[in-house]
């Protein structure tokens, strides 16, 4: 149980989960294979027992890394891009042995900006959402970092997973987005560097003391940080969606979450009547 007994009231059926690299890569630069294979555990009871589930997974480059011994990120744009194909592959085909145990395919979706702002382009990707869930299968998304890349007068990068991943609950209209990274929440500083941090458990309002709480990301094999983190959770409270930060070390805490423990930091505009409790 989280935070003294307290509970929230989630009612999702539409989920939508965001891993971070930090979550899928161990320091070392191996892939966490423990942590996909209680990943694809967890999502596909939740698929058997009627859920809708899109996963967005970043890690194509970290796992690139890992599979081509490479231990510092690459600085060139070229090098990232050849690498984060070398890694997707690798990261695909983990997905799809470990979601094949439980009887769940998987459907791999590579995404550009440009796709997306173009609106008919962006209504066949919703399309394709809708039917790859009509057919029980795990749409998995990332972005597509082979050719993504900023260029002045052709938008195809999104950035990062995070913002992508409130862009894909947005596009399907997701009840939630459960965000993963490698820390229990959002906290009142970066607290890997201040021990006096303090978990925060419900944001109602991006005000200028939170957006100045969040600091840069942790590894070397992630781009986001928590900065990232707020502005799709931005996006997500100016559709009306919530969303929860929460420690992806054990996926079985999107159970949790699913069950209404007071674990990670909710993200919600609606104060009151979703949130039971005193916060
Ligand atoms: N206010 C904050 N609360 C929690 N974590 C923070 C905060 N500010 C910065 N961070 C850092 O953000 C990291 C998570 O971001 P990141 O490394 O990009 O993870 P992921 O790979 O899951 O996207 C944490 O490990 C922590 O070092
Ligand atoms: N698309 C990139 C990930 C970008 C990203 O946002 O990473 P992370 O901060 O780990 O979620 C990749 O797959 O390596």
């Amino acid at each position: 149980m989280g935070n003294g007994g307290l509970m929230r009231e989630i009612t999702a059926k539409r989920i939508v989960v965001k891993i971070g690299t930090s979550s899928l890569v161990k320091a070392d630069g191996a892939v966490n294979l423990a942590s996909i294979e209680r990943l694809a555990k967890v999502l596909c009871n939740l698929k058997n027992n009627g859920k809708e589930v899109v996963l967005v997974s970043s890690g194509a480059i970290g796992v690139g890394m890992g599979k081509l011994n490479i231990t510092k990120r690459p600085a060139s744009i070229a090098q990232q891009q050849a690498v984060a194909a070398v890694g997707q592959g690798e990261l695909i085909g983990l997905y799809e042995r470990q979601f094949a145990q439980y009887g769940i395919s998987v459907a791999q979706l590579l995404l550009t900006r440009d796709v997306l702002l173009y609106p008919q382009s962006n209504h066949n990707v919703h399309n394709a959402f809708d039917e790859l869930l009509k057919m029980n299968v795990i749409p998995v998304v990332n972005e597509n970092d082979t050719v993504s890349v900023d260029e002045l007068d052709h938008m195809t990068k999104f950035g990062d997973n995070d913002q992508l991943s409130a862009i894909v609950a947005k596009i399907i209209d997701a009840d939630l987005l459960i965000m993963l990274s490698d820390i229990n929440g959002f906290y009142t500083d970066n607290p890997t560097k201040n021990p006096n941090a303090k978990l925060i458990r419900t944001v109602n309002n991006l005000n200028p003391q939170i957006l100045g709480a969040a600091g840069g990301h942790g590894t070397q094999f992630g781009t986001g940080g928590m900065v990232t983190k707020l502005k799709a959770a931005k996006r997500i409270m100016e559709n009306n969606q919530q969303m929860i930060l929460a420690n992806g070390k054990n996926p079985q805490i999107i159970d949790q979450i699913l069950q209404g423990e007071d674990v990670g930091t909710l993200f919600t505009s609606v104060s009151e009547g979703k949130v039971m409790g005193m916060q």
